[in-house]
């Protein structure tokens, strides 16, 4: 069977997809086992991610040439805004993780690099840039949250973070994603294979980052 594009991409990062989504976090947190300073240190991190991810799907919506993937992408920012952003908010009160202890944290280097990655390919205005991004975001998300093993963890704070990235919207989203990749991607090949690049090699990071520190 032909290889898709997207097929193609992750081919060429198979090494850092895999370590992302077979990282210690991931495994740690899918047991149920993560410690609660580790799980609110990527917590503080990934909710600076959403702010930028934003972007980025504002990003789509202007740069997207249909008019159904307009509506898709603006239904996805809703979520994102409302569920999701309510489940960090959540997680911080049952961690015990204030304003102002958030507020007292720097960026990572990684959560900089993303924010300017996802700013980037925003900026560019170009589809194919734009979905390169996505796809990794939410593609290597899914592709982890999928392997949790059931039943989930019983805290809250570990089992919804695996369900917001394996339920059927996000599934049909992100084949959505492959789709318009597949589509559009081929045309601007070379900006979106750096884009991609870069975009595993920064998921890798941000895991990387919680233990290390
Ligand atoms: C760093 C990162 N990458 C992806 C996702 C999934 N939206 C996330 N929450 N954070």
């Amino acid at each position: 069977m032909t290889e898709t594009f997207f097929e193609c991409l992750r081919r060429e990062c198979a090494a850092d997809w895999a370590d992302a989504t077979g990282h210690r976090f991931v495994r740690e947190l899918c047991a149920g086992s993560i410690a609660d300073a580790a799980m609110a240190r990527y917590l503080v991190q990934d909710h600076r991610f959403l702010d930028a991810f934003l972007t980025l799907l504002g990003g789509a919506i202007a740069s997207t040439d249909r008019f159904e993937s307009r509506l898709r992408f603006g239904r996805f920012a809703g979520m994102v805004s409302g569920d999701e952003n309510d489940y960090f908010l959540r997680a911080f009160a049952a961690l015990g993780v204030s304003e102002a202890d958030r507020a007292a944290v720097p960026d990572s280097a990684p959560t900089s690099g993303f924010q300017a990655l996802m700013r980037e390919a925003a900026a560019t205005r170009a589809y194919p840039a734009v979905l390169a991004v996505l796809n990794v975001a939410e593609g290597l998300y899914l592709d982890w949250a999928m392997q949790a093993p059931r039943p989930l963890p019983e805290n809250f704070v570990h089992a919804e973070w695996i369900t917001l990235h394996d339920n059927p919207f996000f599934c049909d989203f992100v084949a959505f994603l492959r789709n318009e990749f597949n589509r559009v991607g081929p045309q601007a090949a070379d900006q979106a294979r750096e884009f991609f690049h870069r975009a595993v090699k920064l998921e890798l990071e941000f895991f990387n980052e919680i233990h290390d520190t």
